[in-house]
């Protein structure tokens, strides 16, 4: 299969030493999507180095203030001087006042770009990759993940680079007024560095961890959402609560671990420039003393020396947040970096088609002829690309036609394979072997759309948008109009309970259709799957779950539905089977047999456990 995904979901990873990855190698990553807001960002970093910069002239003002006017008792100096230093104050807060207008807007589109990217993606990778991933992770990375990388852009990105060019000038300016001061204050910025890279490297680690944590905690609350129903129902809410506090408790564990690395770095990061400015000021305060360094100049080395003590704290702040941006960056780009399938492309045929003449397995369906109407499988096979290697295949030279405008009830044990067959027919998944035909052409020389413009599909799970009822019908054909809508919802027997609703079909069904009846929905969900009118109709067990009441409603809906298209039904119960022209035994991974109903509960013994509730898989 061209489209499986092979990553494991991070999930499986929270609890392993995570990989050594390059923060910065990671971050580089985001270059195309900063790309287009490059000159702004380039501008405000312009901005944001010259407003640090101004910050460093107010010593040397200090300075010429302190030996000048104030030496010479000269108060109109002194007023100049203050005149000076609220000029300088002035035009720092306008410079960084004026970044931050630069970078809001655009680092706001950058972020929905991101998340733009992120959904279509979403939309365009296999259901295999869907299969594997929990929810929650990807919700995680399409949200708080996307936060933090454009805080990033926002400030770390920026200041890392003004800091450094901050510290750098403070540094010269130090060495040039008092080489021999400036060299007891620079000290401590080796061993800082080689912290900060000890730091950096734990952190990453850390914010990783966290991230994936998060990712985990968003599943357990999006399904405990989904299925309040279910925790209700069965008093399960004292477990799913004890399973939330356990996953919140790793994730405050986590959480703490950042804050102790955090305040550990912090904890350097501010006493060894203190203990610097302390010994420099010590030592300059001899110097004026002995008269080998003026006053002014001491007062103009201190303040360079305090103007520089934001930029070297912020730091591990900025280190920090760069690290939880490469680590959201990296859990970004492994959805992305997932290949996608090309949903306009044909596929390829897994294998050629067995020979029309071969010997067929006992039960198995006749071989069409080529070119023959309807659905026709010959010799398909499938297993799932994680299922285990030493596993057989869980279909396995599957031969079934279906006439053109028959209805064929697929009937198996709990876990035969009877949904994973009918997912091939729209190409959810492609078959590892054999073809499918669909009036005389190959799915696999089909692209996706033009398969799932001939299928439509109802699944057992009746899921519900979001969106008005008529939304939600007219999903199955974008091109339907009103008339379409009528006779697609009269045909599902829905008419009568949608024009009942509040606002007709413009009513919102509100969160997977909550709002409705479990009868309700299954006969919105047969709507959906016949507004386009399909040649090929696939329902995977259109009546599960519903009172004898509600079954009768969607049971006359159905044979409606089913005089229209040609059909594949799984069924588990002898009501839904009755719906059928013919019946297709699925036992063992192959097809065991073919008939009608009754043929079959005659014939079968396998069959007749099936329908009659006895067996050990049947439901
Ligand atoms: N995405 C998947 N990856 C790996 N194995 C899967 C996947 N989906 C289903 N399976 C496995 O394939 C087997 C067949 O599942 P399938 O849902 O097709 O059975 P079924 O006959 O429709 O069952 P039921 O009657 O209970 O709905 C099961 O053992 C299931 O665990």
């Amino acid at each position: 299969m061209a489209d499986t995904a092979q990553t494991s979901p991070p999930t499986d990873r929270t609890d392993l030493p995570q990989p050594q990855h390059s923060a910065v190698r990671s971050l580089l990553r985001l270059w195309p999507f900063a790309r287009p807001v490059r000159a702004r960002l380039l501008i405000a970093a312009c901005v944001a180095v010259l407003a640090s910069c101004v910050s460093l002239v107010i010593p040397l003002v200090l300075k010429w203030l302190v030996d000048g006017p104030v030496a010479a008792r000269d108060p109109g100096g002194v007023w100049l001087g203050g005149a000076y230093l609220l000029l300088l104050g002035v035009t720092e807060a306008l410079l960084f006042g004026l970044r931050r207008r630069l970078v809001a807007r655009p680092l706001a589109r950058v972020e929905a770009a991101m998340r733009e990217a992120l959904y279509r993606h979403l939309q365009r990778l296999p259901v295999s990759f869907h299969d594997r991933w929990p929810s929650g992770q990807l919700l995680s990375r399409g949200t708080t993940d996307l936060q933090l990388v454009r805080l990033f852009l926002a400030f770390p990105l920026t200041f890392l680079l003004v800091n450094a060019t901050t510290i750098l000038v403070g540094a010269v300016l130090l060495l040039a007024q008092r080489w021999s001061l400036g060299l007891v204050l620079l000290a401590p910025v080796l061993p800082l560095m080689v912290l900060c890279s000890v730091f950096e490297a734990k952190y990453g680690r850390a914010a990783r961890r966290t991230q994936d944590q998060l990712g985990d905690l968003t599943t357990v609350v999006e399904e405990s959402v989904l299925g309040i129903r279910i925790i209700k129902g069965f008093g399960r809410h004292r477990s799913q609560a004890r399973a939330f506090r356990q996953l919140t408790h790793a994730l405050r564990t986590s959480e703490l671990r950042k804050a102790r690395l955090l305040a550990w770095i912090l904890g350097f990061i501010t006493t060894l420039p203190e203990i610097a400015i302390g010994a420099g000021l010590v030592l300059g305060t001899l110097q004026v003393t002995e008269g080998v360094l003026s006053p002014g100049t001491l007062v103009a080395f201190l303040s360079t020396a305090l103007a520089l003590r934001w930029p070297v704290e912020s730091i591990g702040f900025l280190l920090a947040m760069a690290n939880e941006a490469a680590s959201a960056t990296d859990r970004y780009f492994e959805v992305m970096d997932e290949p996608a399938v090309d949903e306009t492309a044909a596929g390829t045929a897994a294998t050629a088609a067995p020979p029309p003449d071969r010997t067929t397995a006992a039960g198995q369906d006749t071989p069409a002829a080529p070119g023959t109407g309807g659905l026709v499988f010959s010799g398909v096979a499938f297993r799932y690309p994680d299922a285990p290697p030493d596993t057989p295949p869980l279909l396995q030279d599957i031969t079934l036609h279906i006439r053109p405008g028959e209805t064929m009830a697929l009937v198996g044990a709990t876990g035969s394979g009877k949904t994973t067959l009918t997912a091939l027919v729209p190409r959810l998944y492609d078959p590892t072997a054999g073809r499918i035909v669909l009036d005389g052409r190959d799915l696999a020389t089909l692209s996706r759309d033009e398969a799932r413009a001939l299928v439509a599909v109802a699944f057992e799970e009746p899921t519900l948008f979001s969106a008005t009822a008529a939304e939600n019908v007219l999903m199955g054909d974008e091109d339907a109009q009103d008339d379409d809508l009528r006779r697609a919802l009269a045909v599902a027997q829905a008419e009568g309970f949608v024009d009942a609703l509040p606002d007709g079909s413009a009513t919102q069904v509100g969160e997977q259709g909550l709002s409705l009846s479990g009868g309700q929905r299954q006969r919105l969900a047969l709507a959906r799957a016949v507004v386009g009118r399909p040649r090929f109709l696939i329902l995977d067990d259109p009546l599960s779950a519903l009172d004898v009441h509600t079954e009768a409603l969607v049971e006359a809906a159905l044979r409606r539905v089913l005089s229209t298209t040609t059909a594949l039904v799984v069924a588990h119960r002898p009501s839904t089977v009755l719906l059928a022209d013919r019946v297709a035994l699925l036992s063992g991974g192959r097809i065991a047999a073919v008939g009608t109903h009754h043929q079959l509960l005659r014939d079968n013994r396998e069959y007749a456990t099936l329908m009659s509730g006895e067996g050990e898989g049947a439901r």
